[in-house]
């Protein structure tokens, strides 16, 4: 096979990963190429979570002005929402956020991107519109897409969104189905009803947001339930339009049939790795039953002791943006590193932290009790607990819903994990994975000063709750 361009690095994929990667290796080569189809900015900027976040932000408005009423201010009402200057703030929103990207990749060396869809030909070999290109170093940073279920194909024209699709809207809709109830259901589902959308949101099983704790899953349902209408264990059995309006056919928890009628259907059932359109079978790497490549290096993406990395959300059992972009970069200094014929840096695992945007928020981070169950035993470790519900600030500020887990060695103190629906969950999270990451005990952690009234003194409860059990 003859190649058209030989290089050092290839990166297919200029998401976060591939950027990440590239900006470590450009440092050291000019003879990098990054291969990227569609818009080349990336899915977080564009249709991930920065405008999840911007539709967020005018919810958290909406409902906070209609709330008021109980503080003695006057109240706006629902047919004040400006449905489609909310969407124009969104998208202008996005598009500063994009636009920054853009810049960013603007100043590589034109002779350093491709655009288009890369394949894999064979070892070393990669093919882009009329060019072959062959590698010393291949990332594979190709994101996920969407998933459609097969239901659905077809079936509902431009009333079917996605969330590549759904921040293009001019306008709200009347009525809306969200179908998934992990992260991008949960945070739009409730986002959109704040906006004044009649929002249904259906999910097959009763876990949402991915909570593993069983305790924080149910309260997240009730505190989230007082104000969405969910349909959770429920099964949608058929799909239909009628009068210009989709109909979804479902049996709710109780098994009774029911029927949906309304504007828009939000798809949010997951996203898939695209290994197999880049025909990663013609690698010599072992795969699993998905086609993931197995033996794959956490903290670098390096697969076995091949020359090939794979980052991001491709690979990842938790695609969050802050992993895609340290795994990239890792990558990226590993392959340099290579490249000069230095020693390879390595890398320390990073401490689990996902949030979710809800309100309250949903977090969890470190060892999830699942995990901590299964390695320590049942009798091994303690869960230190705080309702919200009576608490000072939270009752001041009228977010007094929520419920913390934090789970501690019962020998050494450590803390392990928590799992948490709560106000400030985004704080109090990054406060136990600093703790986590430290390997910092219930006693080391209780030395830091809690100031009063604050909605954290939540967590100093909690692990006081810790100490009375190890007592
Ligand atoms: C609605 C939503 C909200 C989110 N909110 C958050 C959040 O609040 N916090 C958080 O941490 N994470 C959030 N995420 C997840 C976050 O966006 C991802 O973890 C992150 O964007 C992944 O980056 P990546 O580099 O792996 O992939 P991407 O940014 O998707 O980049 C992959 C690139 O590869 C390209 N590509 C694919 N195949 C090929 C090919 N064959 N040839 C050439 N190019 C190819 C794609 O076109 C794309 O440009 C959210 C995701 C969604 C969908
Ligand atoms: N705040 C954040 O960090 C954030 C926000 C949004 C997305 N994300 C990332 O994006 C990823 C994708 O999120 P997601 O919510 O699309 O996917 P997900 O896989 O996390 O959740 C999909 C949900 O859809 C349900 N489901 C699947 N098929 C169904 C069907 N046919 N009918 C009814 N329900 C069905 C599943 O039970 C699950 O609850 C997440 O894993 C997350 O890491 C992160």
């Amino acid at each position: 096979m003859k190649p058209t361009r030989t290089v050092d690095v290839a990166i297919i994929g200029a998401g976060t990963a591939g950027q990440s990667a590239f900006e470590q290796i450009n440092k050291i080569t000019d003879n990098i190429v990054v291969i990227n189809k569609g818009y080349w900015t990336t899915t977080c900027a564009t249709v991930g979570c920065m405008p999840s976040k911007l539709v967020i932000a005018g919810a958290e408005r909406a409902f906070h002005a209609l709330q008021s009423e109980e503080f003695g201010i006057g109240t706006s009402q629902k047919s004040n929402i400006e449905g489609t200057q909310v969407m124009a703030r969104i998208q202008n929103g996005r598009d500063h956020f994009t636009k920054s990207v853009k810049k960013a990749i603007e100043d590589w060396d034109e002779n350093k991107k491709i655009e288009g869809k890369a394949s894999i030909i064979k070892e070393r070999f990669i093919q882009v519109n009329e060019e072959i290109i062959e590698y010393k170093y291949l990332i594979i940073a190709t994101g996920t897409q969407a998933v459609i279920p097969e239901q659905f194909s077809d079936k509902l024209g431009s009333m079917l969104l996605t969330s590549d699709t759904i921040f293009e809207m001019k306008d709200l809709p009347n009525k809306m189905a969200i179908v998934g109830a992990g992260p991008v259901g949960i945070e739009l589902a409730q986002a959109f009803n704040r906006l004044g959308v009649e929002v249904i949101l259906l999910n097959r099983t009763s876990k949402i947001a991915g909570i593993t704790d069983k305790t924080i899953n149910q309260k997240a349902i009730d505190c989230i339930g007082t104000e969405l209408t969910m349909h959770l264990n429920s099964k949608i059995t058929n799909v239909d339009r009628e009068n210009g309006q989709a109909v979804l056919y479902f049996t709710d928890d109780k098994n009774q049939e029911r029927t949906w009628q309304g504007d828009k259907v939000l798809i949010a059932t997951g996203r898939h790795h695209v290994l197999d359109e880049l025909g990663i079978e013609n690698l010599a790497v072992e795969l699993d039953d998905d086609k993931k490549p197995i033996h794959v290096n956490k903290q670098t993406g390096q697969i076995a002791d091949s020359t090939i990395f794979i980052a991001g959300d491709t690979s990842t059992h938790t695609p969050i943006l802050h992993l895609a972009s340290y795994v990239g970069k890792n990558a990226g200094k590993v392959i340099a590193s290579l490249l000069q014929d230095k020693d390879q840096p390595t890398f320390e695992p990073l401490t689990p932290l996902s949030i979710v945007f809800s309100e309250p928020q949903i977090a969890q981070v470190g060892a999830h009790i699942d995990n901590i169950r299964y390695e320590l035993g049942k009798d091994n470790f303690v869960i230190g607990k705080f309702n919200f519900e009576k608490q000072g600030r939270s009752r001041i500020e009228g977010v007094n819903c929520g419920l913390i887990h934090i789970y501690a060695n019962k020998k050494s103190g450590e803390i392990l994990g928590a799992s948490m629906v709560a106000p400030d969950a985004e704080y109090i999270s990054h406060i136990l994975a600093m703790a986590i990451t430290h390997k910092l005990t219930v006693t080391e952690l209780l030395k830091t000063p809690f100031y009063h009234p604050t909605i954290l003194e939540g967590l100093r409860v909690a692990l006081l709750d810790i100490l009375n059990q190890l007592k």
